[in-house]
């Protein structure tokens, strides 16, 4: 069904004032993992939720119940639900999004206050926390609303909404809510969804739409060496004491080489290797170093093989090192033994692997190695959240569907891609629903999401809300099962 003319219209007309409402959402820090700004998290669902109000949404806010953070216990933000059209004859697509951010400082790097959208008027860039995960592409759904409601338009499809404020750390919460729901069948919130789309991912490149079928699952890791009761004082403790950080040390550095291989054993074993038609795959995709060097910024990749690298990102495990918390990072040279410090490093999972089979390997790994040190120290090895891979059909109606949209809206093709980022919800929703799960994504590859300098091409802003809708118009054209 070729998308309605007024509807696009529409979008190109009121850019100025989309950009506004990202501006707005920008402005809310709705950093999920950092309990100074929960309240932020509550107020960004809030905004949400009047937004979908505002254009006719039925709307629901779902309590999560509570969690424990650094020690402290926390309500969890809101699901924000929302329900529009009921009319048996049409399809209905239920879309998922999340409202909170990574964590954003000035100081961490960033050109530009972090929450403050700001507008490059020579490049069309708006950086700002969240503006490409995930506010801009949730809001690119909001401007569809906005649109139909305005020209008075029925839109093509029944929707559910499903927006979260706990994505970026583990959607705590979320699981046993759609599970809960999904069991009261015919008076379930999602009864009847013939189909998921999520925008919360970005193009493989700079130039070439993507659909995506696949995400890496993760298993994040805390690693906890406790030793003296007090941090101390190297000058009086140092080559007396058993200390922590070097333990730590030594046992981070066992995880993972400078190539990237995975080093706990069993592991990076437990993936097949591909064959010949798979890398052919990888081959064939509109990708070059050059688009990993810019969106890294630096010259870095670990191999000149485009296809090593694009499995290195789509098709097999990474375990990266993320921080030490208890560490002393400040200015100046403080002479300190810290007594406590905590590793962070995570798994990105890919299939058969899964946090059930993946973390006995990990832990096992760590008090062994823990042992072979001979230190009196003690170590805990905790798993702070985790999500299964998910690999999903592309010959689906809902990706013909996408296709037909991508064609509509950029004149080309779509890239088909796996994303090496997990959204845990996606295979709850393939599960739980029985149902087809579609990444549609708005952004770019060298966005920054979770970097500094986080940012969303207006283009990518615009032609991308057209696409969230023309995808609704290809889908309402199909007919309904
Ligand atoms: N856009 C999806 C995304 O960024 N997902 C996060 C999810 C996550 C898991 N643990 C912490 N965050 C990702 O890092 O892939
Ligand atoms: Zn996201
Ligand atoms: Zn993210």
């Amino acid at each position: 069904m070729a998308t309605p003319l007024d509807f696009l219209d529409f979008v190109d007309t009121n850019k100025d004032r989309f950009i506004q409402r990202l501006a707005q959402a920008v402005e809310i820090p709705s950093v999920s993992g950092d309990p100074a700004h929960r309240h932020d998290v509550f107020r960004m669902a809030s905004f949400l939720e009047s937004q979908l109000k505002q254009y006719g949404v039925e709307t629901k806010l779902v309590d999560l119940g509570t969690h424990t953070m650094e020690g402290e216990s926390l309500k969890l933000p809101p699901a924000v639900l929302g329900r529009i059209g009921d009319d048996k004859s049409k399809k209905t697509i239920l879309i998922y999004g999340h409202f909170d951010v990574q964590p954003a400082q000035l100081s961490d790097g960033w050109d530009f206050p972090p929450f403050q959208l700001t507008r490059d008027e020579k490049t069309g860039r708006l950086y700002g926390r969240g503006s490409s995960d995930d506010k801009g592409p949730v809001l690119g759904w909001v401007n569809v609303l906005d649109a139909h409601h305005t020209l008075k338009k029925p839109l093509p499809v029944n929707i559910r909404f499903c927006f979260e404020g706990m994505e970026e750390t583990g959607s705590e919460g979320l699981d046993e809510f759609i599970l809960a729901e999904v069991k009261k069948g015919k008076d379930s919130w999602f009864d009847g969804v013939d189909a998921v789309c999520i925008s919360d991912n970005y193009w493989l490149n700079t130039r070439t739409p993507a659909l995506t079928y696949g995400l890496r699952g993760i298993s994040y890791y805390k690693v906890v060496v406790s030793g003296p009761a007090r941090d101390l004082h190297s000058g009086v403790f140092g080559r007396m004491v058993h200390e922590p950080m070097t333990d730590l040390i030594a046992l981070m550095s066992k995880l993972v080489d400078p190539k990237g291989n995975i080093l706990i054993p069993g592991v990076d074993e437990m993936v097949p290797p591909p064959d010949e038609e798979e890398r052919k795959l990888y081959r064939n995709l509109d990708y070059t170093l050059e688009d990993v060097e810019v969106s890294a910024g630096a010259k870095i990749t670990l191999s000149d093989d485009k296809a090593s690298i694009l499995m290195g990102r789509m098709r097999s495990p990474s375990l990266s090192l993320h921080g030490i918390e208890g560490a002393f990072y400040g200015a100046g040279g403080k002479t300190v033994i810290p007594a406590k410090v905590a590793g962070k490093f995570s798994i990105r999972l890919v299939p058969p692997q899964t946090p059930g089979n993946v973390d006995p390997l990990v832990i096992k790994y760590l008090q062994d190695e823990f042992a072979k040190l001979g230190s009196k120290n003690t170590i805990n090895v905790e798993n702070m959240h985790g999500g299964k891979p998910w690999v999903e059909d592309y010959k689906h109606w809902s990706y013909e569907a996408a296709h037909r949209a991508t064609e509509a809206v950029y004149n080309q093709a779509p890239d088909y891609t796996r994303e090496g980022g997990s959204i845990p919800v996606t295979l709850t929703f393939a599960e739980a629903l029985g149902v087809n799960v579609l990444l549609l994504p708005m952004g770019r590859g060298d966005d920054g999401a979770h970097s500094t300098n986080e940012k969303l091409d207006t283009s990518n802003f615009i032609q991308g809300t057209k696409l969230l809708g023309s995808y609704l118009y290809e889908v309402g054209a199909g007919k309904k099962a």
